[in-house]
């Protein structure tokens, strides 16, 4: 038994030492820059997500730094990482492997609530974190927001209403606004909902429109709204390979 145990931990400490390697060379990108600088419009942040509460498994030949790389040649300007385990079926070593991979910026995926997760995040190599503004008071989420910038992590401050996103700009001015077209009580997707919310956003402030987005017409839609970016995952995974996923969104 303990032969077995020692065998497994032999790999959990290959893992490890990535992560350390890692941190040593890896190099920073900006998600910021790279929404900004894209040519496609709105800019792609491609996600990595091999299953949600809603709808379980969505890949079963789930390698994500396969999947990374192929976002990236389809011309993504980001990678989002779902790194929740129990939920999101996700690792923080999905993360190591995509940011090992590509070079664009990589955005951990997860439910960060507190400090010593964001310490994790910059460990293990991301470049940018959700902070999501309805797990938190405004002024826990701006105190996160700095202690992450403090580390050399940009945030994805993400909202759900008008009310959520009003409470965000008293308490601070973030870089960069999710909205979240998924209602979280009943899981339904709407991209009227981006809209809606987009246009109290000040200028200045990236805007990216997360989930549900699933054709050429939601991205025109988008689009006709100066929408800066969208967040795609499901879509994308249950195409017959990530790259076509890309093209049939993008109509080329
Ligand atoms: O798979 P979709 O519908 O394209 O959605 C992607 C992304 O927006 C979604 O995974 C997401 C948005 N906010 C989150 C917060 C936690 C976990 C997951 C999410």
């Amino acid at each position: 038994m303990l032969q077995q145990i020692l065998e497994q931990k032999k790999e959990e400490i290959t893992k490890l030492e990535t992560c350390y390697s890692l941190k040593r060379d890896r190099k920073k990108t900006s998600l910021y820059k790279a929404i900004r600088a894209s040519e496609a419009s709105p800019a792609l942040i491609a996600e990595v997500k091999k299953a949600s509460p809603s709808k379980g498994t969505i890949k079963e030949h789930y390698v994500p730094a396969e999947i990374a790389a192929e976002y990236e040649q389809g011309g993504a300007a980001a990678i989002s990482v779902l790194t929740d385990q129990r939920f999101f079926q996700g690792h923080i070593a999905d993360l190591v492997a995509v940011k090992q991979m590509v070079s664009l910026p990589v955005l951990r995926k997860d439910f960060i609530i507190d400090k010593i997760q964001v310490l994790e995040s910059a460990h293990i190599g991301a470049d940018a974190i959700l902070l999501i503004a309805a797990a938190m008071t405004p002024q826990k989420l701006h105190e996160l927001y700095r202690f992450a910038h403090e580390h050399d992590l940009e945030c994805l401050v993400e909202v759900h209403s008008v009310e959520e996103l009003q409470a965000v700009l008293n308490e601070f001015t973030p870089e960069l606004i999710g909205i979240n077209n998924r209602d979280l009580r009943t899981f339904k997707t709407d991209v009227n909902h981006t809209a809606a919310i987009a246009s109290h956003i000040p200028e200045g402030i990236l805007t990216v429109s997360e989930s549900g987005i699933k054709d050429t017409e939601d991205l025109h839609f988008l689009r006709s709204h100066s929408i800066d970016a969208i967040l795609v995952g499901e879509t994308l995974m249950r195409a017959s390979s990530p790259a076509e996923g890309i093209r049939m969104l993008y109509g080329s």
